[in-house]
């Protein structure tokens, strides 16, 4: 069996066409255009190419962006100020903190300073409680970038063995409550899971999001089964994910490529996110 490949970049093309069509109609019903706050603290290679294709995306879908870049060396409590200024500025619907940020920085106490209306990465406390309650909120970028693409590639969730390997507040846990909520039985792995390969071997539905390099390889899925690869890896060949993706691709039956499988939709789904953001707050105030 050769997997079929599912293609985040067009998919996520979809989401920032659709993303643009809601901003043109919120913007011809007299509303302001949605804006997006990105927050970026310091010079990370890698999170300044992020940054700046979320900027560019959030452009072209017509939002206004609203970007702070901030020095390596902010204090904790000049960084929350800035944080709190986003929050009450009423052109603001989304602000974005760009993870990871600096090891002298608290990160949790950082994101507690964004109002869970405006968190846009679905990071809060309220908001991962929230989607912990199956209740509606901002629901973070890349699982939800995931639920997405199965959506698109039809996989059935409803009773599938799915297998989540990680447990980050960014992908893994968000992602097996998303899973769990489509009444798919999730089971979590993580670093102490006793039999890796034994467990992913039942599943239907895996999601890699491991921060290994190809940690899951043909041995530990099953043939035919959905395989996301959540991972990214910069090595000198290239781009390379928590998949041994060749090795992969001739079992599984569908599988996302790195690059250009769950990536992209991360940005599509913030830029649906500030758009969710801006028609909530905007009815917040009419019904004031
Ligand atoms: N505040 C946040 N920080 C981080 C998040 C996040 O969702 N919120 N996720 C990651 C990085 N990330 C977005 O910020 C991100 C990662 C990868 C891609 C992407 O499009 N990848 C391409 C390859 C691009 C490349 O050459 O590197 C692909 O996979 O095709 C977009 C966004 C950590 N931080």
């Amino acid at each position: 069996m050769t997997a079929r490949l599912m293609n985040g970049k067009a998919v996520a093309r979809t989401v920032r066409d659709e993303v643009a069509a809601d901003v043109s109609t919120l913007v011809a019903s007299g509303r302001p255009a949605p804006g997006l706050a990105t927050v970026l603290v310091g010079d990370d290679p890698a999170s300044e190419v992020y940054v700046r294709n979320k900027r560019r995306q959030c452009v072209e879908a017509g939002m206004a962006d609203l970007h702070r870049h901030l020095p390596a060396d902010i204090t904790q409590s000049a960084l929350k100020s800035v944080l709190d200024e986003l929050a009450t500025d009423p052109a603001v619907s989304g602000i974005l903190l760009q993870l990871p940020v600096p090891k002298h920085l608290d990160t949790a106490a950082l994101l507690a300073r964004i109002p869970a209306s405006k968190d846009v990465d679905g990071l809060t406390v309220a908001n991962a409680g929230l989607l912990a309650r199956g209740r509606v909120g901002l629901v973070p970028c890349t699982p939800g970038g995931v639920m997405r693409l199965l959506d698109e590639y039809d996989v059935a969730l409803s009773g599938a063995d799915a297998v989540v390997v990680g447990r980050s507040e960014l992908v893994g846990r968000p992602m097996a409550q998303l899973l769990l909520q489509r009444d798919a039985t999730v089971t979590q792995c993580h670093s102490r899971t006793k039999d890796l390969v034994a467990v992913c071997r039942r599943a239907d539905v895996i999601v890699v999001a491991a921060g290994v390099p190809g940690i899951i390889g043909g041995d530990a899925v099953m043939p035919g089964a959905t395989v996301i690869d959540v991972g990214i890896h910069r090595t000198p060949d290239g781009l390379i994910g928590d998949v041994r993706f060749d090795e992969v691709k001739s079992v599984a039956g569908l599988l996302t490529p790195v690059p250009g499988g769950v990536g992209p939709m991360t940005i599509a789904m913030l830029l649906a996110n500030t758009v969710a953001a801006a028609r909530a707050l905007d009815e917040r105030s009419v019904g004031a």
